[in-house]
This record gives structure tokens, C-alpha cells and sequence, in this order.
């Protein structure tokens, strides 16, 4: 399908989800609002979270640990907002398909969206077996996304930063770093450069890693290993990586989602002992799933882990660490909801 372009004005922008990751998104692009290529800027939160940026603003600690307040237009029912150029979702990987139909509407013809995800990405194509592609299961159910909103409107978002949410209205930017934008082969990438531009104009560093993929499946090996592993032993991977069988454990995952990569035509150029090494240096901080857990909230198991193992099955890559730890930390799910 040939998308409309994007128009030529400054372009408005969603951040859908203002948690950690869409939180710092959210600040960083209002500061910049109605400079450059920025239009306006609003934000989807919701509960407390939203009540304390409506009330007293979004306030951020940067990783340099200065403190801002910033005036967020805010709320919690899209419909109440003009239709976007550009969507960006920063909504954990399993709370993008019950909102297929408001992401959709908030969508003007010509927009872009950028979901900004850790896991297999709802719009990742694998056979269908019927000569075609489709999404992965585990991360867009019933294919709702790829149905209501179609892959090709999805410019491959990741997020390579640490953050976290400690407390309503509160953002901590922990890990200072990058999102890297792409698209697969063989996709137009004019609107890529167009929306990354006007992120480095609101202070982003963007990378632009071609082909996509070997940024997806890089992250991808970080996650798998990295996230799952401090959420089983509920500590911090600095922490973990002291232990020897740990590390060993963790580095069997990766070296299964790098031979999942390789199936997927994607090279992951990051040594698995200089990814622990690196990993190591930041003892205090958790991971995402692992923050989930500790907060009592469900896990992203099916769009990261499952879906890796769903990707290496279709492939007839084997995974066994990876399976293992996925069925480990459904039981932990199961056993915290009963
Ligand atoms: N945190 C990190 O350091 C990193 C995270 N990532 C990835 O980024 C993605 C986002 O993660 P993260 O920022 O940590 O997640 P958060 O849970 O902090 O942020 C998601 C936010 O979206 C809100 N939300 C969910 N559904 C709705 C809805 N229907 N309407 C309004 N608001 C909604 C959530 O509210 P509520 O709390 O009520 O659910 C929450 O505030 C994930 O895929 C994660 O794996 C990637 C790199 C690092
Ligand atoms: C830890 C990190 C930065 C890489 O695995 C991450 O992406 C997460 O916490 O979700």
C-alpha cells in the first residue's frame, strides 16, 4: 500500500503512554513544541500518573540528576484530541492491541506511528504460510493491529535508554541514551529521516542502524537475556553477573536469540561478553520487567520472550534457555494473579 506523505507543516505529535519511556519522550518534546518541524505535543496517561502531571506537571530527573518541571497537555481519552501526523507509543508491548481501534482514530490518513517497544514489534512481519506475511501472535493477537492500523504505517522505534517511574508524575531518566529508527528492506525511508530530524531538533541522538532488523534483534538479545534473567532472580543485573552460572545462563540466552537473529537475515555485531560486561555497569539499575514485577504489574512475556521463541520455532531455530525461562516467568505471573 502507498501511504499519503507526510504534509508539509510542522508535524503534531502524540506520546501515547507517558509512562517511563514515553514520560521522557513526552518531556523532551514538549520543551520543544512549536520549534522547527514540532507542532504541538500532547499525552495519553492515565490514573494517578496522569492526575499528578495535570495537576503539578510532568516533572523529570534527568541521569545528570537536575530536576524540571514541565506543563504536559494531557489526558486520557484520545478522542478528545485532533487527529496526528505522528503517534508515538511508548505502551508496554501487551497494552497496544486493546487500544487498536483509538490508535487508529487518532491517526490522521497521512500518519506516521512509532511504537517505541521492547519485543518482537506488533508490525514485524513473519510468513504466513500461505505466501504472505503477518505479525507475531504473541505480541498482536487475532493480528488486530496489523488488521486496524497495517504495518506499513509503523516506523521501527527502539529505545535504547533506561528509565522508570517512581512515584505519579514523576519520570526518572536513569540511563541516558538513543532511539534507533528504521525500516526493513526495501521500505520507503523518506519519512524515517523527516521524523528523526525533528527528534535530534528536540535534543534526541537517533541512530538510523540499516537494515533494521539488526537493531531489532540486537535489543532483542539484551531483553530476552538481560530482563528475563533479573526478573526470575528479582535482582539487578549487576548483581546477577557476579554469579558465574548467572552469567552463563544469561549467555546461553543470548547466543540463542543470535542464532534466531541469523535465521532472520539480521547480524547482531555486539560481543555476548561485552553486552554482560556493559550490563554489569549500571548495578542499581532494574530492568523494565523486573520494575513491572516489583510493582505487582503484569510482565511483557508474550511480545518479548514468547515471541522470540514463536520466531525461532517458525524458523526451526531451537531455543531451550529461552523457553525455559519464558515458561518460568509465566508460572511467576500465574502464581502472583492467583
Ligand atoms: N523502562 C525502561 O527503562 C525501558 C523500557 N523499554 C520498553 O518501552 C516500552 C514502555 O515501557 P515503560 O516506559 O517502561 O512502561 P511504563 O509502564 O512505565 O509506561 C507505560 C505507560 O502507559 C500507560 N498506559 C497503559 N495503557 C494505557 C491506556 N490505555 N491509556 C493511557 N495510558 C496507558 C501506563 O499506565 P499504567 O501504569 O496505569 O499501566 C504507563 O504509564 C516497553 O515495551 C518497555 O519494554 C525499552 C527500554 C528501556
Ligand atoms: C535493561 C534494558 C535497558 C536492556 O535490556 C531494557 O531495555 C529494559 O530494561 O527493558
Amino acid at each position: 500500500m502507498t501511504l499519503p506523505p507526510l504534509l508539509d507543516r510542522p508535524l503534531d505529535i502524540c506520546v501515547y503512554g507517558a509512562g517511563a519511556i514515553g514520560g521522557v519522550l513526552a518531556a523532551t518534546l514538549t520543551r520543544a513544541a512549536g520549534t522547527g518541524d514540532l507542532g504541538r505535543v500532547t499525552v495519553i496517561a492515565r490514573g494517578r500518573h496522569l492526575d499528578a502531571m495535570q495537576r503539578q506537571g510532568l516533572r523529570l530527573r534527568s541521569p545528570d540528576g537536575s530536576h524540571e518541571t514541565i506543563a504536559v497537555t494531557a489526558t486520557d481519552d484520545p478522542a478528545s484530541l485532533p487527529r496526528q501526523d505522528v503517534v508515538i507509543t511508548a505502551l508496554k508491548g501487551h497494552q497496544i492491541p486493546p487500544e487498536a481501534d483509538r490508535l487508529a482514530a487518532l491517526m490522521a490518513p497521512h500518519a506516521r506511528i512509532l511504537p517505541v517497544v521492547n519485543g518482537v514489534p506488533w508490525w514485524y512481519p513473519i510468513p504466513d504460510g500461505a505466501g504472505g506475511t503477518k505479525g507475531v501472535e504473541e505480541v498482536d493477537p487475532g493480528g488486530v493491529l496489523w488488521r486496524t492500523i497495517g504495518p506499513e504505517r509503523a516506523i521501527g522505534s527502539i529505545a535504547y535508554l533506561g528509565a522508570s517511574v517512581p512515584e505519579p508524575g514523576l519520570i526518572s531518566y536513569d540511563i541516558a541514551g538513543y532511539l534507533d529508527l528504521g525500516r526493513l528492506p526495501g521500505q520507503d525511508r523518506g519519512d524515517v529521516a523527516r521524523i528523526a530530524a525533528l527528534l535530534e531538533g528536540a535534543g534526541w541522538m537517533i541512530r538510523q542502524t540499516e537494515p533494521f532488523q539488526n537493531a531489532l534483534w540486537t535489543k532483542m538479545m539484551s531483553n530476552c537475556s538481560l530482563n528475563a534473567v533479573s526478573a526470575i532472580t528479582r535482582t539487578s543485573n549487576g548483581l546477577n553477573l557476579k554469579s558465574q552460572p548467572i552469567r552463563d545462563f544469561t549467555a546461553a540466552i543470548m547466543e540463542e536469540v543470535r542464532a534466531i537473529a541469523a535465521a532472520e537475515q539480521a547480524e547482531i555485531a555486539m560481543a555476548t561478553d561485552k553486552r554482560l560486561d556493559l550490563a554489569g555497569r549500571n548495578p542499581e539499575f532494574k530492568t523494565s520487567t523486573l520494575q513491572d514485577l516489583e510493582k505487582g504489574r503484569p510482565m511483557e512475556i508474550e511480545p518479548i520472550f514468547a515471541a522470540a521463541v514463536a520466531v525461532g520455532r517458525a524458523r526451526g531455530v531451537p531455543c531451550p534457555n529461552l523457553d525455559l525461562a519464558t515458561e518460568i516467568l509465566r508460572q511467576v505471573d500465574r502464581s502472583l494473579a492467583s
